[in-house]
């Protein structure tokens, strides 16, 4: 993949989801679409998006006992996601199941710790220690339980990487050196996600909330 930008349109519109795809695509690598836009628009909305011709990364974050994200995995199969995610909290038993449930061609990955949080929101679930440990924690769990990758901000990146040079990075919460932060709490920029070792970055609102959403994709890819 030559352009390693997923561009994330949360936004329950399918037609808006459209004619935000139709913008950028020519700018982007694949789209990303999560709760938000499937909650809204099922399945068949993840087919209408597919027509833009461009890898679908399904960001379903998957969490609940094997038996039910093995069974919803198989009834997503029809779509043929090219990255799916699941939760490493779920489990090793979990996502050895997400995973053996999963096409052959869809890689599934495990979201280590949302980049939405940070020491201190851990602090407050419960878990001691800092959010750069549980993070390579939880991927060294991912490794073990067959999962081709994981998601985590580009503060961990580059460690998760070292302790697992076959795996699949994905990183969301990147901000434009001047963007603004919003709810993500563990940022960096595009271009330090990918010189740090990220396989994929993934940018929402900089474009999607943007003036002029093809002009700040164009503006992203030129840092990197
Ligand atoms: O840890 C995570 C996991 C997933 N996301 C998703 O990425 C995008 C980020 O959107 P921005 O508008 O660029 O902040 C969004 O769809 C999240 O659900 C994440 O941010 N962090």
């Amino acid at each position: 993949m030559s352009n390693r930008i997923f561009v994330a349109l949360d936004t329950p519109d399918l037609q808006r989801a459209k004619t935000m795809a139709a913008r950028v695509r020519n700018h982007v690598g694949g789209l990303k679409l999560g709760l938000e836009f499937f909650a809204a628009n099922g399945a068949h909305g993840v087919r209408e998006m597919s027509h833009v011709g461009l890898p679908i990364f399904l960001d379903l974050k998957l969490h609940d006992i094997p038996n039910t994200v093995a069974k919803a995995i198989q009834a997503l199969s029809g779509l043929a996601p090219a990255i799916l995610t699941v939760h490493a909290s779920g489990g090793q038993a979990m996502m050895e199941d997400a995973k053996a449930a999963a096409p052959a061609a869809t890689k599934v990955v495990a979201v280590t710790m949302l980049t939405s949080l940070d020491d201190n929101d851990l602090a407050a679930t419960g878990v001691q220690g800092r959010a750069h440990d549980h993070v390579l924690r939880l991927t060294e769990l991912a490794m073990r339980s067959g999962v081709d990758g994981i998601v985590c901000s580009g503060e961990e990146v580059e460690a998760a990487h070292r302790c697992w040079p076959a795996g699949f990075f994905v990183v969301p919460g990147v901000r434009p050196a001047d963007g603004v932060t919003g709810d993500q709490k563990r940022v960096v920029t595009p271009r330090q996600a990918l010189d740090r070792g990220a396989s994929v970055v993934v940018v929402g609102r900089p474009i999607t909330q943007a003036q002029d959403p093809d002009a700040a994709a164009r503006a992203i890819v030129a840092t990197l």
